[in-house]
């Protein structure tokens, strides 16, 4: 089954929009994790890592549509923290989740082609679902990852609308008339006109910031055929009302990321006098049932 119906599936199987993302930080780890650490190593902090992320695996699956492991937190823990990554990806996906890795990756197409292969080809030692990519340089850039979605029924999902406050400098950009974002989302529009899968969507995604509600409903007007990846739910403002453009009417066509506001539940105000530290988990757990309950409309 491709990857747009799997989605498609796995948003009706668990009745859930959400994106749990994995983004591991040294600091905000829960204290029994944190606290267990000896030295002050980088297989030692990437085996707590590993630890952290498939315990909360283990806690959302079959209670939300995907996982969103971010690279860059492993990536920070140098070849140690690349192996964690690997497990944590065979760990979701043995749960039974689709794997988003978040590593907004590109290159010149012959470069390309090497990355796509690495996260997404058939021979994959990273096995994902899915990856986000960058598409500054283009359709020859973008194109080595459509074909290697077409072998093996993986997906993209292409930075379109970012939702940092920075983004609008060249996303916003102008020209004749169309803003660069709303370029590269006709790009992806024709990427997929010819792969659109039983569930009405392809295999390139779109990623468009929870903080930017206007161009959120603007680019699902643009972008039938496209998943769109929502980040910016919860700890950077986003809410409920924000992202609720982004589905069609079926309540399909998005997934909505939160990192730290679900993985570090345990550091919330509303969460911290409910759950002690020990308890951690039960704060991953009442804050994936809350932001599921906020996104059912
Ligand atoms: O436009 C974008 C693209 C990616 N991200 C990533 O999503 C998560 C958000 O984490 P929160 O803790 O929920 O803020 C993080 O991995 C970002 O790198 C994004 O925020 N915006």
């Amino acid at each position: 089954m491709s990857f747009a119906d799997r989605l498609a599936a796995a948003v009706k199987a668990t009745g859930s929009v959400t994106c749990v993302g994995l983004d591991p930080r040294k600091a905000q780890l829960p204290a029994p994790i944190r606290d267990a650490v000896s030295g002050d190593s980088p297989d030692a902090w990437a085996a707590a890592y590993t630890q952290f992320c498939n315990e909360i695996i283990d806690v959302v699956a079959g209670r939300v549509a995907c996982v969103k492991p971010q690279a860059a937190f492993f990536e920070q823990l140098g070849p140690a923290g690349m192996v964690a990554l690997g497990e944590v990806i065979a760990h979701a996906r043995q749960a039974g989740l689709l794997v988003i890795t978040d590593g907004k990756r590109n290159d010149i197409g012959s470069t390309a082609t090497a990355y796509a292969d690495a996260y997404l080809g058939q021979q994959s030692p990273w096995g994902s679902d899915s990856l986000t990519v960058s598409p500054y340089l283009g359709r020859d850039s973008l194109e080595p990852f459509v074909e290697v979605c077409d072998q093996r029924e993986a997906g993209i999902f292409v930075l379109v609308k970012t939702s940092n406050p920075g983004g609008g400098l060249l996303q916003d950009r102008k020209t004749d008339g169309q803003t660069v974002y709303s370029a590269v989302a006709e790009l992806v529009t024709e990427f997929n006109s010819t792969r659109l899968g039983q569930s009405g969507y392809g295999p390139v995604g779109t990623v468009v910031g929870a903080t930017y509600p206007e161009q959120l409903a603007e680019m699902r007007a643009e972008l039938p055929g496209s998943w769109i990846l929502i980040p910016g739910f919860g700890a950077q403002g986003g809410g409920a009302a924000d992202v609720q453009a982004g589905f069609d009417e079926r309540g399909l066509g998005a997934v909505v990321n939160s990192s730290r506001h679900i993985i570090f539940a345990h550091a919330r105000p509303e969460f911290k006098d409910k759950f002690g530290d020990a308890q951690w988990l039960d704060a991953v757990s009442a804050a994936t049932d809350d932001m599921n309950a906020q996104l059912r409309f």
